[in-house]
Order: C-alpha cells, then structure tokens, then sequence
C-alpha cells in the first residue's frame, strides 16, 4: 500500500489530518510501531495542534474498534479487501469518524475519498454509503483481537477480557502523583481531584498536565496508580540507596527521590535520558543518571534496594496505547521474558543483604510477570517475597494469595480503572 497522499492534493479543509491519521496506521499495522513513536513524522507538516490531535484520534479510535471495523466492511464487500488494501484502511478512517467520533457521514467520506488516491474509490463510497444508510452500529464494548482474547481468557478467565474490553472502549483517566505525599488533600482540593492512595490523585480522561496549576513548578507528574506501587513498596528512603534500572521517563525515579532515596538511575536509551532529565529538573528532584545497560551494569558497590521496571510487551498499558494490542505478537513475549530474566538475575547481584528487590512490567501476559519470578526463585534460594502489607496498597487493589501484586483490568472500575501490572517484592536473605 503506497501511503504518503501528496500534500498538494491534501491541502482541502480536514484533508491533512485524514493523510496523516493513514500514515499513522499504516504505521502500526503494517510496519509495527508504536503509535506515539510513529506520530511526529506521520504528522509532519500539519501546523495546527488541532489537526494532529484530530489525526491521533481518529487513528486511536480505528485500533480500538479495528476488529468491530473490519467485520462491518467485510460484511459488505462482496470480494474480502486484502488486509493492507488501501481501500480497507480509508473505509477504517471514514466509519470510525462517522460512528465513534460523531463526524456527519458526507464530512467523514468526502475527507477519506481523495485519500484512495487513484484506487478503488467507486467501491470505497458503495460500501461506507451502505453501511450508514443502513445504520450500522459498532458493539459496545469493542472486542479486544481475537488473539489477545484468547489468550488473557486461558490466562485470566472470561470475566478480565470482559473487563478488558470495557476499559478499551474507555479512555483512561489522568493520574498524577505528588511529589510532597503529605500535602495531597490540599492539592486533590486546589485541583478537583480525587485520590485514591497517600500522593495519588486522578483527573478525568483528557485533562491536559501542562495546563494545571502546578505543573511548571514541578508539584506533580503523570503516572497510572498501578506504575506508582513498585515505587511504594520501597517505602521511605531516607539514609539509603537505590539502583532503579531502565528508568527513563523518570516516573519511579521521581517517587524515590521525593521519598528521601539516594537514587541511582540507569538508562540505555540516550533520547529518554534527557526526558528523563528534564523531568528531575521540573520537579527539582535530583538524582544520579548513567546511561547503562541493565543486562551488563555491575556496581562497584551494592544498592540498599534494586528497582527493576522493565522493558516489556507493554499489554497493560491499552487503554493509553490502542495500537500494542495489535503490534505484539506471541513471539515477542517469549523474547521479552528472557531478557527479563537475565536483567533479574543481574539486578539481583547488585542488592546488599538483607536489601530489597522489586520486579515490575506493565503487561498483562503470566510469561512476564509470574513465570518470571518463579523461574527467579527456583534459581536463586537467596531471595524471598515479601508481600505488601494491606496499608501499603490502595483500597481496591489487594496482594494474591503467592504474595506478588497483579492488576488485571476490572480492579478498580468504578473508580476508572488501572494500568495492568505484575509487581513482586523480594528481600535478600
Ligand atoms: C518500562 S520503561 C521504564 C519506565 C520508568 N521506570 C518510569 O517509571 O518512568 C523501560 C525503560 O527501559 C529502557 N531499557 C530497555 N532496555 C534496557 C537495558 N538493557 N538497560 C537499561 N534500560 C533499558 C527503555 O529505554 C525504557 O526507557
């Protein structure tokens, strides 16, 4: 599929920001990158931050109902369109406007056609005329790709890919956590927000960080409660030392610091060092930063705790990220969980005894949370877990029964929901 339309023949009203909400697709779905990554250069050329942000939005809503999309396209093409044909991914574009983004039908086609661009645009305004003459719907919720069903149901059972599906269909709240934990009912009040732990406190989906009373003075940042609680469960820092591994953009680091650690922040990707700088010098916060990596970092000294979030299929994070659902395939798990466990059994050696050893990955697959920390403690006799104490999770969320922490979509629903994560303690004997 050719997908670079000319931007001469893009330039009518709303036309550049179909062109790039193609580019964007084109993207994740065939060359597999993450939608943020692939935003500025698909995005390139449009001057106005409406046109980018409407250009995300349709590209957001097509990955989140894509499965629903398609099944109504091919319920009304005679011949199945190939699943690159350009026709496919501009019938994508035209139905989620009109059906989830309340575009009227004749905006949302006459913006798609010229986006067809020498194909099959007969066919193209036949089938979206179709559908919404005959008022074709979408389920609600979406289904999440049948893959991914499949496997968190033999993982999860029915009843989290029902919760999966709802919060899919939802977009995610805004959290923040404070850098002064103590003063959190004065800002939940100074913001109208609510909060949900000591430090935590959440805003509704589309609240703009940049524009709160706060921000510039560095009073907050954004991060899900679920990314907050490996963090927490260091507790308070004070006199002691900290190895965080993969650390950028700094939300944990941010944590650990305010909680009086003396932090030492290892990195491997130079780009995400300096946001992760420029993060600890908003919130004036200071740490040590070494660009590293965590697979060979050897210490000359060894850390009173180890905080290793690492790189991962990234699976818990959909509601913010429609398009890892459809990027990550089966394989890329398995590879995922044995680079985390080999970055485990190094982070391990860096803990003094008697130290603490905390694991985290924001994914919902067992391969890189469970499996990865039994396969650790049948390896390794020296380390134990150590479960959060009730009052050290927020009310809601609760250890299970093997004493690690695994948040599956439905904790927390009626309060908006949670990143999916897996966190497990550990302390060295
Ligand atoms: C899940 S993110 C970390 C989020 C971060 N801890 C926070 O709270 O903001 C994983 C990070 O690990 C980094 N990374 C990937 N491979 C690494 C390696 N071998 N060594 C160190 N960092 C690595 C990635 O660049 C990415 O920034």
């Amino acid at each position: 599929m050719a997908t670079s339309p000319d931007p001469d023949k893009t330039a009518a009203p709303g036309m550049a920001a179909r062109a790039a909400a193609l580019r964007l697709l084109d993207a994740v779905l065939r060359r597999g990158l993450p939608l943020e990554g692939a935003l500025d250069k698909a995005a390139r050329g449009l001057d106005r931050s409406e046109d980018r942000a409407l250009a995300h939005a349709i590209a957001a809503a097509v990955l989140r109902h894509l499965g629903d999309l398609d099944a109504a396209i091919d319920g009304a093409t005679k011949q199945r369109l190939p699943d690159d044909a350009k026709a496919r991914f501009v019938l994508r574009i035209a139905l989620a406007q009109t059906l989830l983004l309340n575009t009227p039908p004749h905006a949302a086609i006459a913006t798609a056609l010229p986006l067809v661009d020498g194909g099959p645009r007969k066919l193209v305004h036949g089938v979206f005329g179709s559908l919404t003459r005959a008022g074709v719907t979408l389920p609600d919720p979406p289904n999440l790709p049948a893959d991914v069903a499949e496997r968190w149901a033999e993982a999860w059972g029915d009843e989290v890919v029902a919760a999966a599906q709802r919060s899919s269909a939802a977009l995610a709240p805004l959290d923040l956590s404070l850098r002064a934990v103590s003063r959190t009912a004065e800002w939940a009040e100074r913001l109208g927000a609510v909060s949900l732990a000591p430090g935590h406190l959440r805003l509704p989906a589309g609240t703009r960080i940049t524009e709160l009373d706060g921000f510039e003075e560095g009073a907050f940042w954004a991060q899900d409660i679920a990314a907050a609680l490996p963090a927490r469960l260091l507790g308070s820092g004070e006199g002691k030392t900290v190895l965080d591994l993969c650390a950028a953009p700094g939300g944990k680091t941010m944590q650990l610091v305010a909680a009086g650690w003396s932090v030492t922040a290892i990195e491997l990707a130079e780009s995400r060092i300096k946001r992760l700088k420029a993060n600890l010098a908003r919130t004036k916060l200071v740490a040590t930063i070494r660009l590293g990596d965590a697979l060979t970092y050897a210490p000359a000294e060894p850390f009173d705790a180890v905080l290793l979030d690492a790189p991962c299929s990234a699976t818990g994070i959909f509601r913010r990220h429609p398009d890892v659902l459809h990027r990550v395939r089966p394989r890329a798990i398995v590879e995922m969980a044995e680079r985390q466990r080999a970055m485990l059994a190094r982070a391990a050696g860096a803990v003094k005894p008697g130290g603490t050893l905390v694991y985290a990955v924001c994914s919902l697959e067992p391969e890189e949370g469970e499996r990865t920390i039994q396969a650790f403690l049948a390896a390794q006799s020296g380390f134990r877990i150590e479960p959060p104490t009730d009052v050290e999770l927020p009310t809601g969320i609760a250890a299970a029964p093997e004493g690690w922490v695994r948040i599956l979509p439905g904790i927390l629903e009626a309060e908006g929901g949670a990143d999916g994560f897996f966190i497990a303690r550990l302390r060295r004997n």
